[in-house]
């Protein structure tokens, strides 16, 4: 049986991530502490894949997965998985039901990220405090050795638990959507099905002015569209950055191989993390001049010329 890991416990936004990936139809769920140890469990072989956070429509990129793949024995991303996200505030079953009467409040950074405007207005009085996942911040409301008096959570966890819901629909932005990539060891390359993404990292040397257009202008001369850029630290030094990018199209299209092979000739630090269908499974125009046909007629043109040449014979 296959076993996938994911940021639990459960009742978290990732585990709703997880069901909707069909591989991991009838495998076995492994719930873990954070996203580095999910990940580490799959370098080490003792899941086979793992569902991790990696972009928030409102918060952005997830720091925590970005480097942990960046970096280390080499991971590819296999699925993406979008999950509309929306908040409850739950309490304590023998605590405060008044707002005003909270003083403290447990989930995880990011939910927090996309409440804080909603937790200004409505509960001043709550300070905030760090959860490993919503989840945990939720269960932990039915555990005597936690102190808090609620915990923002997924609707779906809320009823589970059968905990006062004090509030619902908090979030600041409506609509908000949280994409999960599913992580497996490196050799994992999914088939091109039209609508692909590719990810990759590529590391910025600072010595060399104009860097960025250089990788910018890999992508635009051969019709390849971006669909996220982020530049992280790599933590080695002040000033060292990478860049965390996603395009649209897949390793064995044309037009991305050439790019790819190009990064790598010019920045040869740069990092393949992986081609996988597109959640929306929209079909992305690209330039005539970069298909895959265009790509074989220039090359059938360049050695026909070579072929009626006598090279070397003069
Ligand atoms: O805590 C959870 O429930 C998670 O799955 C993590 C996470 C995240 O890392 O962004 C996932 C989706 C929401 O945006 C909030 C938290």
């Amino acid at each position: 049986m296959k076993s996938f890991a994911y940021l639990g416990p459960e009742g978290t936004f990732t585990e709703a991530a997880l069901n909707r990936v069909p591989e991991a139809d009838g495998a076995q769920q492994v719930p873990l502490g954070s996203v580095i140890t999910a990940l580490n469990q799959v370098r080490s072989g003792e899941v086979d894949a793992a569902v991790v956070p990696i972009e928030n429509s409102v918060e952005g990129g997830v720091t925590a997965t970005l480097d942990a793949i960046a970096s280390g024995d080499e991971l590819h991303i296999i699925r993406e998985v979008l999950v509309p996200i929306s908040f409850m505030l739950v309490g304590r079953p023998d605590g405060p039901r008044e707002l005003t009467e909270l003083h403290s409040v447990a989930t995880h950074t990011h939910a927090w990220a996309q409440v804080r405007i909603w937790a200004e207005a409505n509960i001043p009085n709550a300070a905030y405090v760090q959860a490993a996942s919503t989840a945990a911040g939720a269960h932990g409301l039915l555990d005597h050795t936690t102190t808090y008096d609620a915990a923002v959570c997924a609707p779906h966890l809320a009823k589970k638990l059968d905990l006062p819901i004090l509030a619902e629909g908090i979030e600041d932005t409506a609509g908000a959507v949280t994409r999960f990539v599913v992580v497996a060891r490196a050799g994992h390359l999914p088939q091109p099905t039209g609508s692909d993404k590719t990810t990759m990292v590529v590391p910025l040397p600072e010595d060399r002015p104009g860097a960025l257009v250089q990788i910018m202008n890999q992508f635009s001369t051969r019709g390849v569209n971006l669909s996220r850029i982020e530049s992280r630290p790599t933590g080695e030094y002040l000033g060292k950055y990478f860049f965390s990018i996603d395009l649209e199209g897949h390793l064995a299209d044309e037009r991305v191989s050439a790019a790819l092979a190009a990064l790598y000739r010019m920045f040869p630090g740069v990092r393949f993390l992986g081609s996988y269908p597109r959640a929306e499974h929209v079909p992305y125009v690209i330039p005539e001049y970069t298909t895959d046909e265009a790509y074989q007629r220039g090359r059938a043109w360049v050695r026909s010329i070579l072929d009626r040449s006598n090279t070397g014979n003069h």
